[in-house]
């Protein structure tokens, strides 16, 4: 049984369709990654599926259950971490695990077994019994992931899990993840905007833009469809002949070119910058620089939806900046129905 099926899922907001018509599979077992920026449905779609917002339409089950009528049954199988901090910062470790573990109705010796599993599997067992205001912004971040764990969920989901962390402790949180995910054998789904996050961590990443998935695959294919290294030559001198060489060459893929110059889309760039300056002098263009972007998912990202991640994410702000429709409360009216 997969995880997770998602079949023609969709979520509008009056006017705003922040989930459009979604279908994917994430498999048991998969460390499965959202990437996208702010804004692009990620919260939304991860929000229907924890059952805390209704669907408008379409399906999903997880763990084989649906989140629009089986929600007990969904929230017994989950373990979730959402953006905000949510640990009593008066309490220690261990204690913030117990209350938890007390909710789940997970009692006597099972709880204190769980909960020392636990404490090692996310490194906190020495510090258990200090209060949790003195730990790292790492150290609260593993303790949620602990504690979303306790129940021994099918899925778990990590919203955003180390936005806010410095990139030491980022990494570290990438090892700790791909632990529990390996040894706890969890099914895991997280959102992230980093694509270095999606990239190290993830099995399969889907790259959601604007309430769609525009691509799904394994970070190296999804790199891997770009095709090729793409090497842009800023010239003097008039390019149309070199172009019209360069496309006659059987190792160019792609000549495209703007403003920057031309760009030159072939395998192994570095190897063939000598080539490239050669040809160029010889169509009477010089080169005054030489730049190898080699592919990477920000690249895919790029060619995918047409524009950078950052760029996506300053659209998005400056649309916010504009409309004051967007209620934060995302739960709000819809978590105890
Ligand atoms: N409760 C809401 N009411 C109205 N619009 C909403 C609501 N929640 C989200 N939206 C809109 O839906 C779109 C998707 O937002 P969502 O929060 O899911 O994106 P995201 O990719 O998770 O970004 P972030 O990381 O900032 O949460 C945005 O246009 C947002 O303004």
């Amino acid at each position: 049984m997969p995880a997770i099926q998602v079949d023609g899922l969709t979520k509008r907001f009056g006017e705003t369709v922040a989930v459009d018509d979604l279908s994917f599979t994430v498999g048991s077992g998969e460390l499965f990654g959202l990437l996208g920026p702010n804004g692009a449905g990620k919260s939304t779609l991860i929000n229907m599926l924890v059952t805390l917002l209704r669907p408008t339409s379409g399906t999903a089950l997880v763990d084989g259950h649906d989140v629009a009528n089986e929600t007990a049954a969904v929230r017994n199988s989950i373990g979730i971490v959402f953006q905000e901090q949510a640990l009593d910062e008066e309490l220690t470790g261990a204690e913030n695990l117990a209350f938890h573990a007390r909710l789940y109705g997970i009692r006597g010796e099972k709880r204190a077994e769980r909960m020392d599993e636990i404490l090692d599997l996310v490194g906190l067992q020495e510090q258990r019994d200090d209060q949790v205001s003195t730990y790292s912004g790492g150290m609260k971040r593993r303790l949620e992931i602990g504690r979303g764990l306790l129940h021994e969920p099918a899925v778990l989901f990590l919203d955003e899990p180390t936005t806010g962390l410095d990139a030491r402790t980022r990494r570290d949180s990438w090892e700790y993840i791909r632990r529990l995910n390996e040894e706890a054998g969890v099914s895991v789904v997280l959102t992230t905007h980093y694509i270095e996050e999606a990239e190290q961590l993830c099995d399969r990443v889907a790259v959601v833009d604007d309430g769609r998935i525009a691509a799904i695959d394994s970070p190296s294919a999804l790199t891997g469809a770009i095709g090729g290294d793409v090497v842009t030559l800023e010239l003097d001198g008039p390019t149309a002949t070199l172009r019209t060489r360069l496309d006659g060459e059987p190792w160019v893929a792609e000549v495209a070119d703007d403003d920057s110059g031309l760009h030159v889309t072939v395998d192994h760039g570095r190897q063939r910058i000598a080539d490239l300056v050669r040809l160029a002098d010889d169509a009477g263009a010089s080169v005054a620089a030489v730049d190898v972007r080699e592919p990477n998912l920000e690249t895919a990202f790029l060619s995918l939806t047409g524009a950078t991640i950052a760029e996506r994410e300053a659209d998005a702000a400056g649309g916010r900046a504009g409309s004051a429709g967007r209620t934060d409360a995302v739960v709000g009216g819809e978590a105890d129905r």
